[in-house]
Parts: C-alpha cells; structure tokens; sequence
C-alpha cells in the first residue's frame, strides 16, 4: 500500500479525531516506521516482548498509589488522561509489532479466541 493511500484510508477525521484504523493497517505503518529508521533489526520477538513489558511497566506507574479509580476516569486531568492514551498506545503498538514478527494475524487470532471464550463461558450458564 502507497503511503498517501493509507493516510487517504486510515487518517478519516472527524472532530480531529482518527475515525478507523485497523490492526493491519496499524501494523503497516509499524513496518514502515521501523523501515525508514533502519530499525527492522532491533525488531526481534525477544526485543519487541521486553519493550512492550516495559511499557506496561510505564503504564502500571499512572494507576500506581492511586487506590481504585472511578471508571471512565472522571475527576482525571486531560493531561493525565493524554499520557494514559500514550502509555496505552505503546503497548498495543509493540503487541501489534510482536505479533507481526511472529508471523500471527492478531485480528485473526483475537476474533478466535473470543469465540473460543464464549464456548468456555457460556452466558446462559453465567447468568444462572
Ligand atoms: N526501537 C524502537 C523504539 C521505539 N519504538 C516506538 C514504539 C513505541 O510506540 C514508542 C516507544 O518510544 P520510547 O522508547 O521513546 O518510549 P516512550 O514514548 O514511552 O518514552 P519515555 O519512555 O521517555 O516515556 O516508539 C519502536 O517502534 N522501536
């Protein structure tokens, strides 16, 4: 995929706010980051497991010392709420990158394993 086509595919804005965008096409963008960078040889399963660890390593520290925090973060600053975003991002975006490396299609995998989840866990036994 052309670059210009994927910004014209992905970067869909409304109210400045990216609309859609799907694990391929966030992993293409992955690999072309790493490419331009000549990065593609930092990138190895080990490397890119330990990265994302540290991540949530980083992401852990927002909540750290907080006690529970309300759901949908109510009384959080928008720069707090900014930085979670990013930490959030990191993770999701070096998963993505380690699954591409591993050669496992991660849309393809995750949508699976909800299926096999709801076999596991059926709601009308749950529900009783
Ligand atoms: N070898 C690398 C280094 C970085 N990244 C990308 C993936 C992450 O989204 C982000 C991580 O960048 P940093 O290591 O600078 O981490 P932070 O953004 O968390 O910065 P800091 O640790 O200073 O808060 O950059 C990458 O793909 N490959």
């Amino acid at each position: 995929m052309e670059r210009g086509e994927r910004e014209e595919r992905v970067v869909v804005k409304g109210e400045g706010k990216v609309m859609d965008v799907s694990l391929k096409e966030l992993s293409g963008m992955l690999e072309e980051f790493a490419k331009e960078r000549d990065w593609e040889k930092y990138h190895s399963p080990r490397n890119l497991l330990l990265a994302m660890v540290g991540e949530v390593g980083e992401l852990s520290e927002i909540f750290m010392w907080k006690g529970e925090v309300a759901r949908g973060l109510p009384n959080w600053k928008e720069s707090e709420k900014e930085h979670l975003g990013e930490e959030l991002s990191d993770v999701l975006l070096y998963l993505i990158r380690l699954a591409d490396i591993c050669d496992i299609d991660l849309a393809d995998a995750a949508t699976r394993k909800i299926e096999k989840n709801a076999v596991k866990y059926p709601a009308t036994i749950i529900r009783e």
